[in-house]
């Protein structure tokens, strides 16, 4: 991974979505859509039967206008039953997920695979907060995450280098967490405070170092920073137009915009979309994207997630070890990101935090936050198990 390359100038144009001829949007009004690039690699490092993917039945409800997209982000399950043709009410026997699971196994039930596979290797750990370590809310202020899980995340700290990688603020993101012992990334990892590594190597002038709250010697890369400005700029615009929408609300995320409209009654969605779509026309070095429930408005610049992922690998020193294994957990769609750049190095795996199906380019699957803490505990125990089989296999040789 060679962050000199790719980190000279963050600044591109967007990449042109599958669906813009379908969406009446100037370009950088396009909805968030990963491209399936990457996603039938045959190469991949853990093998896994695979069936033929089932339809990417969000993205053919994504592509029919913006109000489709704007529902997608959240399919209530029934519908998804019913467009699959199933008829059932109930939860109990959920055939599309169960034939998704088929081409995306859970986690949990794979553990034994993935641990066979990490043996003697190295374990990086990427987390994604919302939906993911904390349960998805109506009210993004009230995203906590519970005792548990903290202590949960703290734990597999211990055990293995960890970091956070949300689309919200850095700062708001730690409030929620507040554990020292992780790296974070805010603003869809457009602000990222970690590791120390000599600046020649990171290369890049929006890099700097300096000491964090903690006395600790932090690296902070932030590859937009000259868009804060036009982001402060937006966000008031925002706040003053959707204020208009009963249930819409804008959150500041530093680099980025979130526009949620969760509360927001549906007939309403529309014009959400709209007034958000007219003012982010006025600024053709933004663009807009959505999320669950949320519209994101963020700078056109070559940075994402999976950056995000490359850059902290590459400072704490791993970007070149064939012996580690990076491992990230994230529920949305800008997480796709981060699974493709691990899919595409063939070397870790991306989990997909979802209880509906979705075409991902991720390896495995957890169903909720719960089970995310399920196999975090799990994955600290299997180390702390090595770890002291280790210790044990040292003494018998050393005595
Ligand atoms: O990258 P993430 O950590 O997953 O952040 C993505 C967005 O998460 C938050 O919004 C989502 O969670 C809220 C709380 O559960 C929910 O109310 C909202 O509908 C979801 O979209 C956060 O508020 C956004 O700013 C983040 O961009």
């Amino acid at each position: 991974m060679d962050l000199k390359t790719t980190h000279n100038s963050p600044v591109i144009t967007d990449p042109v979505p599958v669906s813009k001829s379908r969406l009446s949007l100037s370009s950088n009004l396009m909805p968030y859509s990963p491209t399936s690039a990457g996603y039938s690699s045959p190469s991949l490092y853990i093998n896994i039967p695979r069936r033929k993917p089932i339809p990417d039945l969000l993205d053919n409800v994504r592509a029919n206008s913006w109000l489709d997209a704007m529902k997608s982000s959240s399919p209530p399950r029934k519908k998804l039953n019913k467009d699959f043709g199933l008829d059932n009410e109930s939860d109990e026997i959920d055939h599309p997920y169960l034939t998704w699971m088929i081409k995306y196994p859970s986690a949990l039930s794979s553990f034994e695979e993935i641990t066979a596979y990490a043996k003697g290797k190295k374990i990086v750990l990427f987390m994604d907060y919302d939906g993911t370590l904390s349960p998805i809310v109506d009210n993004p202020d009230n995203a906590f995450m519970s005792a548990s899980m903290r202590a949960t995340v703290k734990y597999v700290a211990k055990h293995f280098p960890a970091a956070i990688i949300s689309g919200r603020s850095r700062d708001k993101v730690f409030e929620f967490v507040k554990l020292t012992e992780l790296y974070y990334a805010g603003s869809h990892g457009m602000d990222i405070m970690g590791p120390v590594r000599k600046l020649e190597s990171i290369g890049h002038p929006n890099c700097i170092s300096l000491t964090d709250k903690q006395d600790k010697e932090v690296n902070l890369f932030q590859p937009a920073s000259e868009f804060l400005p036009m982001i402060d700029e937006v966000f008031r615009s925002l706040v003053e137009t959707v204020k208009r929408i009963n249930g819409a609300t804008v959150e500041n995320n530093k680099f980025c915009v979130s526009v949620h409209y969760r509360n927001v009654d549906t007939e309403n969605w529309d014009l959400v979309g709209q007034v958000v779509t007219e003012i982010v026309k006025g600024y053709p070095r933004l663009r807009l994207t959505h999320g669950r429930k949320v519209l994101e408005v963020r700078p056109v610049i070559d940075w994402n997630k999976g950056k995000a992922v490359e850059f902290l690998m590459d400072s704490l020193g791993l970007s070149d070890c064939d012996d580690v294994l990076p491992i990230y957990i994230g529920d949305d769609r800008t997480d796709e990101d981060a699974f493709k750049v691990l899919r595409k190095a063939n070397r870790g795996f991306g989990i997909l935090v979802s209880s509906v199906p979705k075409e991902t380019a991720a390896f495995y699957s957890l169903r909720d936050p719960s089970e995310v803490m399920e196999f975090l505990k799990s994955l600290g125990r299997w180390k702390k198990r090595a770890s002291l089989q280790n210790e044990s296999n040292h003494l018998t040789i050393t005595i």
